[in-house]
């Protein structure tokens, strides 16, 4: 076990997302903009109110195309059968003239989603239902399609099925689904392909323009993928995929890379293709409403805020605790184990949020410059600290588990870590002597 250098600690808090609501949605976070390249795609502003982040990562005002979106547009060219690269690339990256902008109604505009890894954990249980959550409150646009891509064959069919026994509504569980669940189903397609291959991009951008229809078009990767496969996504994405006169966006999920070094990495080789402002780093559980609630009780309840110290609070515990095992993630999961997939990101910044002081305001970077202060005042962990495990196999009621290292996708003889604990501490004034306890754990006896 290696201990986390607070190098580490710190070079995640520098991205920390900001809150909102529904995974799709939620964390959203640009980090200091360096403008490298001449802008190509201009991002709307990001606003803290749920539906708002919706509509500003889409584009839109009150459910509406925002002209200040940004959008930059030109005249679209037929669907092409044999669009060379070169074509394609110049025709993303060529900048409109003012002529062809007046051509094009941008109230008009569409918007394709790709949910790049369509074929993994993600994107069934969250991403799939998360936007249909939004398509049964009317927040996708009247043009939209959603386009799942990823390695493994499947017809739109198979997409759709597969999708449609996932899909939960988490607006409204009481409501007949069925005839808005046809409409969203319809809105899906599936391209199979490999992450670093151009000519399956090129042939994704061929089908997107399709559908697109000579509108203005934007374009959103969602990448539901293991972070080791984000680069070449990205090139590809940007090089052969990218819109030609809306704008392009890429959200990118957690963990940011292995380590300090590996982050930086991730964010300069990013930022190869793409600006700052077209990357959206997300952390779902900021989205949870018991994490959300939990900076209103404790800001907008005067009561709290003086109990909220080391003077009345004896240990806070932050526990992670699944009742299912990886089930076929092996291929992520063993790469990264349980302190990179849930302690660095979701519980430290739960951590981060309970512990900051009041920010000066509820924006999001108050919120974020509060919680780096608190990470900075972090006691680097020790070994002495932590402790950690891997489920084994069990039998309850006649039923048999399995180990980790059972999982057909687990390296064999994996040591990855499936659970971890661990004792921090905040060395400042208000939380000085109090342990905040961190546990996270799969496979374990229940799920809290
Ligand atoms: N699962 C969850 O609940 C959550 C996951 N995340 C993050 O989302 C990302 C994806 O997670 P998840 O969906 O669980 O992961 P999966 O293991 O399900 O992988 C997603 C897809 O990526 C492809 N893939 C998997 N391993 C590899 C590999 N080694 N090389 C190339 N392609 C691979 C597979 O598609 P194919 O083989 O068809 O190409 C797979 O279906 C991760 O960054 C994770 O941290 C974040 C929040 C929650
Ligand atoms: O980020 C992740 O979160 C899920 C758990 O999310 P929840 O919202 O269902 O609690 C976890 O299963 C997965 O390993 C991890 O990558």
């Amino acid at each position: 076990m290696e201990t986390i250098p607070w190098s580490r600690v710190r070079s995640y808090a520098a991205g920390l997302p900001s809150s909102t609501s529904s995974h799709f949605i939620s964390g959203l976070k640009r980090a200091e903009a360096v403008p490298l390249a001449p802008k190509k795609f201009l991002p709307a502003k990001l606003s803290c109110h749920p539906k708002s982040c919706v509509n500003a990562l889409m584009g839109f005002e009150d459910g509406r195309l925002s002209s200040s979106s940004g959008a930059t547009a030109t005249t679209i060219s037929p669907v092409e059968e044999d669009s060379p690269l070169k074509t394609l690339k110049y025709e993303s990256l060529s900048f409109p003239s003012s002529e062809e902008r007046k051509n094009l109604n941008e109230n008009d505009a569409t918007i394709s989603i790709v949910v790049v890894g369509a074929s993994g954990d993600l994107a069934k249980k969250k991403i799939f239902p998360a936007l249909f959550s939004l398509f049964y409150e009317d927040c996708l646009p009247e043009h939209f399609t959603i386009h799942g891509y990823a390695r493994r064959k499947m017809t739109d069919a198979e997409l759709r099925n597969m999708v449609s026994e996932t899909l939960t509504c988490r607006i409204d569980k009481r409501v007949s689904r069925v005839e808005k669940m046809d409409q969203f189903l319809k809105r899906c397609f599936y391209h199979s392909g490999q992450y670093d291959s151009m000519q399956n991009f090129v042939e994704l951008d061929r089908k997107m323009k399709q559908h697109e229809g000579g509108r203005v078009s934007n374009r959103l990767f969602y990448l539901s993928i293991p972070p080791n496969i984000f680069i070449d996504a990205v090139r590809c994405a940007s090089m052969s995929a990218s819109s030609g006169n809306g704008w392009t966006r890429v959200i990118v999920e957690k963990p940011f890379g292995r380590d300090s070094e590996s982050s930086a990495a991730l964010t300069k080789s990013l930022k190869q293709y793409l600006e700052e402002d077209q990357i959206f780093r997300i952390d779902h559980y900021l989205g949870k409403e018991l994490v959300e609630n939990l900076s209103v009780l404790r800001f907008s309840n005067l009561i709290f805020e003086p109990l909220w110290s080391r003077q009345y609070i004896r240990n806070v515990q932050l526990i992670f605790s699944e009742d299912f095992g990886t089930e076929g993630r092996g291929g992520y999961f063993d790469n990264y184990g349980i302190i990179r997939d849930i302690m660095q990101n979701h519980l430290l910044q739960i951590l981060a949020l309970f512990a900051m002081e009041t920010p000066v305001s509820l924006d999001a970077e108050d919120i974020r410059n509060e919680k780096v202060k608190v990470l900075r005042s972090m006691r680097p962990l020790t070994l002495d600290d932590v402790v950690i495990g891997q489920y084994k196999s069990h039998t309850k009621g006649g039923t048999s588990f399995p180990a980790y290292t059972d999982d057909k996708t687990v390296p064999k003889g994996s040591l990855t870590p499936t659970f971890a604990a661990a004792a921090l501490f905040i060395d400042n004034s208000r939380w000085d002597g109090v342990p905040f306890l961190m546990k996270a754990g799969k496979a374990l006896h229940n799920k809290r």
